[in-house]
């Protein structure tokens, strides 16, 4: 019978029309066995899109990754470091000091391995961003930019970027850019990529691209309108300014401005996403899931998406203890 399933025989079996429930065939057990392939097909699909949906541009698109990496790579100089914590929160660093953190062409390489990595960390709740030795990030590094200044180049670089800054975004982990010293260029562009921002005292985030004819192309313009509207984010391309902590809180593009605490920075953006990542990964996972894809999708997608995510949680371990505890939220 067609939908008495494999996976539903009883082990021993050699023949396809015995099931579990006996030797032949019973509407109930078919009806079961449609049922319960149904789901699973729904389950698979769902992860399939989530997966697909991942990155923005492939072949179709005429995007080859390798031929990209392959340009970049002899722009060497500086890393992007990952420490996954058991707290379930990691910290990505920029680390080219020499150059105010710029991305070097091995470094665009490297985030974008460092984002896949994270993709597969299933105990992974949160995310910190931050530039090594105090300041952020001071974008594309100028050597790789003049040596790639033929416009095909830059559009396959620009690809390269968006689509690692676009799975950044997506990840199911909590985000946050600790914004030290200066954000310019890229590195404003690289802010934007994460759920929330803080800004210490003393920093700035500047799109400085018009000053250097250009505007952003890592995908910091279409967020950037999204995070603060279409008014505000004009001011700041059109102006290049420099947007200074209170001026960032007021327009809504960070999200606290962290007192420097005798532990520095880090640990005070530590502390601030531990109030946002409590309690089971998948949980987390699927809170950060469910606002992903409401942000990028028309609205009945997203429903269906929604419905999808809740599928994994519900009767989930959190779900069911909760339950089994009786929670009260007063
Ligand atoms: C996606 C599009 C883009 O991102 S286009 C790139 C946009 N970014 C820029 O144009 C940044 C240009 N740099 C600057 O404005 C200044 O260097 C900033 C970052 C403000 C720092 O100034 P200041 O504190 O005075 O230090 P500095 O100029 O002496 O810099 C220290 C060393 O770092 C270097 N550096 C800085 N930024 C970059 C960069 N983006 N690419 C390559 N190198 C960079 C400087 O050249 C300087 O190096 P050196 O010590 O002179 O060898």
């Amino acid at each position: 019978m067609f939908f008495n399933l494999g996976f539903l025989h009883a082990r021993n079996s050699k023949d396809p029309t015995v099931g579990v429930f006996g030797n032949t065939a019973h509407p109930f057990q078919t009806v079961m066995a449609l049922s319960i392939w149904r789901c699973m097909l729904n389950r698979s699909a769902a992860r399939w899109h989530l997966h697909r949906s991942l990155s923005l541009y492939n072949s179709s698109h005429g995007f080859n990754e390798e031929e990209i990496k392959n340009k970049l790579a002899p722009f060497t100089g500086g890393s992007v470091t990952l420490v996954k914590r058991e707290n379930g929160i990691a910290e990505l660093c920029i680390d080219n000091p020499a150059r105010m953190n710029a991305f070097t062409g091995t470094m665009m390489i490297e985030l974008m391995e460092r984002v896949r990595d994270l993709e597969n960390w299933q105990e992974g709740k949160g995310l910190i961003v931050y530039g090594a030795e105090n300041t952020f990030c001071s974008g594309s590094d100028l050597n790789a930019v003049k040596a790639i200044t033929n416009s095909q180049d830059g559009i396959k670089m620009c690809m390269l970027m968006q689509n690692t800054l676009t799975r950044l975004l997506r990840l199911p982990l909590i985000s946050v850019a600790l914004v030290q010293g200066k954000a310019l260029g890229g590195g404003a562009e690289l802010c934007t990529a994460c759920d929330f921002r803080l800004m210490t005292e003393d920093s700035e985030i500047r799109f400085v691209h018009k000053h250097m004819g250009l505007v952003p192309g890592w995908g910091g313009a279409t967020r950037l309108i999204h995070l603060i509207g279409s008014r505000h984010a004009l001011k700041l391309l059109s102006s290049a300014l420099r947007v200074h902590p209170k001026y960032a809180l007021n327009i809504g593009l960070v999200d606290e401005i962290l007192s420097c605490g005798a532990d520095g920075p880090l640990a005070e953006a530590q502390k601030w996403i531990a109030s946002y990542t409590k309690g089971a990964a998948d949980v987390n996972r699927a809170v950060k899931k469910v606002i992903a894809s409401g942000r990028e999708k028309l609205i009945e997608d997203s429903l269906r998406t929604e419905k999808d995510i809740f599928g994994t949680v519900w009767g989930g371990p959190a779900n069911m203890q909760a339950l089994s505890k009786g929670t009260k939220h007063n």
